[in-house]
């Protein structure tokens, strides 16, 4: 079995673990984003398993694997609507860090330090996979992809982000983020890493996954506010694709 893990980018998590559910912490942007990237994955969730947003428990009977779940930031929401939720990642000391935060919270979720590829090796299956920050950081993308396609059910659902490469996302997400508001340690970003959103597309259906939106994050400097913008993927962006054969529901 080949591995899409990326020895150095999982030293540079397994150095931070501890502090992934600091709000001012190392994982400072994924908290602020948080609010947007939920408000995303709910509605394309909801919209495609025609399940009834505001009720209890609305994604009960769902499993959703997140892949690459770091301290368990969407886990939690997600078992919290109901999802019968896996939180897999490379880095062992997310692990104990995600399983303890889920203890407090009095909530149930399945955390493995394993990889996509071994998950899909084993014949798991899921209704949604959430790939949320990590493409950027494998050593084979399109292998990695192929993964997470093996692991969905027929007409599952692929919910992806990642950051563009262009001069801007370099201005933005790596001197703006790392160098001047010091949001993130210097170096956790290599900007050759950024995958454009064509390059993505190209990429999830060479993998055999069927895309079918993208939209932008966008961060307002003013109102210090990240909204989601349907024209605006020059930095942040989020795509959600199918894999083909079966019905969602
Ligand atoms: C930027 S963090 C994103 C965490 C989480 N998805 C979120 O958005 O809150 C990237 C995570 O992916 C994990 N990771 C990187 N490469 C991976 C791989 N090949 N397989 C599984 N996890 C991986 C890292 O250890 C890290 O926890």
């Amino acid at each position: 079995m080949t591995t899409t893990v990326d020895a150095g980018e999982i030293a540079k998590f397994e150095a931070m673990a501890a502090e992934w559910w600091d709000p001012n912490g190392k994982f400072k942007p994924l908290h602020m984003m948080n609010p947007v990237r939920l408000d995303y994955i709910t509605t394309q969730i909801a919209g495609e398993y025609d399940r009834q947003l505001g009720t209890e428990r609305p994604f009960e009977g769902l499993r959703i694997l997140d892949i690459g779940c770091g301290g368990g930031l969407l886990c939690e929401p997600m078992a919290r609507l109901g999802a019968d939720v896996v939180g897999v990642d490379a880095a062992a000391r997310n692990i104990p860090v995600a399983e303890a935060h889920a203890r407090q919270s009095g909530l149930d979720i399945d955390y493995r330090h394993t990889t996509a590829e071994a998950m899909a090796e084993a014949g798991e299956q899921f209704d949604v996979v959430l790939n949320m920050e990590v493409v950027e950081h494998v050593s084979d993308p399109l292998a990695y992809l192929t993964a997470c396609r093996q692991l969905l059910k027929p007409g599952g659902l692929h919910l992806c982000s990642t950051i563009n490469r262009n001069p801007k996302s370099f201005a933005m997400a790596i001197v703006g983020a790392e160098y001047v508001m010091r949001w993130l340690p210097k170096g956790t970003h290599e900007w050759s890493k950024f995958i454009t959103p064509e390059e993505l597309y190209d990429l999830m259906t060479r993998a055999g996954l069927k895309p079918v939106d993208r939209k932008g994050y966008v961060f307002n400097p003013v109102s210090w506010k990240w909204s989601i913008s349907d024209r605006d993927l020059s930095v942040n962006y989020v795509t959600a694709a199918l894999k083909p054969g079966g019905s969602a529901c």
